[in-house]
């Protein structure tokens, strides 16, 4: 079957006039959930370095990324430890990953993993300068999303989402082979993102498809989302969709096999984890009343994370 690819909106974060940027947004977020965002101060050659690294550390033995497995949400998760959506496949994601959390919060910081220097040198300091990079357009990028909903710029800074910045760097490394299976396999299974907005970056390979209809709706019709060099997809996550009561989506996505290994860096802007997720009452009438209840940000990551890692 061919899939239709989709023709998603492009966002320039340079622009000097971010009401029409907001206004770009906020069709973009109400429409697709998804956007490409670009010049958005991450270079080319950064994203070359990032790929390259993030392919050594996935090239290196399984008994040393085994390692530095996944603890606290920091490191390594081996292939099909994954599993985003247990309906459509009992076997894990065909994907190994590599997480780094939060650089600036002095409780967190320690709990990052990092490959020893004598194996990958240099390795920390690229990861780490990559995640400052995209965490400052993923600042931006969410005053421009606050004027997008009429709110004040710094909207999500006073309510606490960005005091002690949540990002999660996560390498992600899908293999060419898949062997053979008689069950569908898939590279990540159709999920949609946790916190308020995932900066993706990938090395070209395709694979990444979203579903545009409402999450209940059946059947589901994919339409690819193409990668665009140096420019970020961008899609709104679930804590966002609960702040607008749904006005803007968090979209499910999926990535197929693709028959040649992707590389793709995920960037997760989480609100920190006191924050309280409450429905905007600008998003909320008497036609469409509130749909979630508030929530701690910390108690709603904690939840999805053990529904994905539960086996
Ligand atoms: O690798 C991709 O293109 C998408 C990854 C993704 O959706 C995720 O990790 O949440
Ligand atoms: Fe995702």
């Amino acid at each position: 079957m061919t899939t239709e690819a989709v023709n998603l909106p492009i966002i320039d974060l340079s622009s000097s006039d971010s009401i029409s940027s907001a206004n770009s947004i906020r069709q973009a977020c109400i429409e697709y959930g998804f956007f490409y965002l670009v010049n958005h101060g991450v270079e080319e050659e950064l994203f070359a370095e990032v790929f390259d690294r993030s392919r050594n550390f996935f090239s290196l033995p399984l008994e040393d990324k085994l390692k530095l497995t996944r603890k606290h949400h920091r490191g390594y998760t081996p292939l099909f430890m994954e599993n985003l959506d247990f309906a459509s496949s009992s076997k894990g994601d065909s994907k190994e990953s590599f997480y780094v959390g939060s650089l600036d919060d002095p409780t967190l910081i320690n709990l990052n993993q990092w490959p020893p220097e004598d194996i990958l040198p240099s390795w920390r300091p690229a990861m780490e300068l990559y995640y400052r990079k995209v965490l400052s357009a993923g600042k931006r990028l969410i005053s421009l999303i606050a004027l997008a909903l009429n709110l004040d710029e710094d909207f999500f800074e006073k309510v606490g989402a960005l005091n002690k910045p949540r990002g999660l760097l996560r390498l992600l490394h899908y293999p060419g082979e898949l062997g053979s299976t008689d069950e569908e396999i898939y590279g990540a299974s159709a999920h949609s993102d946790y916190g308020m907005v995932t900066l993706l970056a990938s090395n070209g390979v395709p694979g990444l498809q979203a579903c545009f209809l409402d999450k209940s709706k059946q059947p589901r019709i994919w339409e690819d989302v193409l990668h665009i060099d140096g420019a970020f997809i961008v899609n709104i996550g679930d804590m966002m969709e609960r702040w607008t009561n749904c006005l803007f989506r968090s979209t499910l996505h999926r990535v197929m096999p693709a028959g040649r290994e992707r590389y793709s860096v995920a960037f997760f802007m989480d609100p920190n984890e006191d924050c309280v997720v409450e429905c905007l009452k600008s998003c909320c009438s008497e036609e469409s009343p509130a749909r979630f209840p508030p929530v701690r940000s910390g108690d709603y990551l904690e939840e999805r994370f053990r529904l994905t890692y539960a086996t």
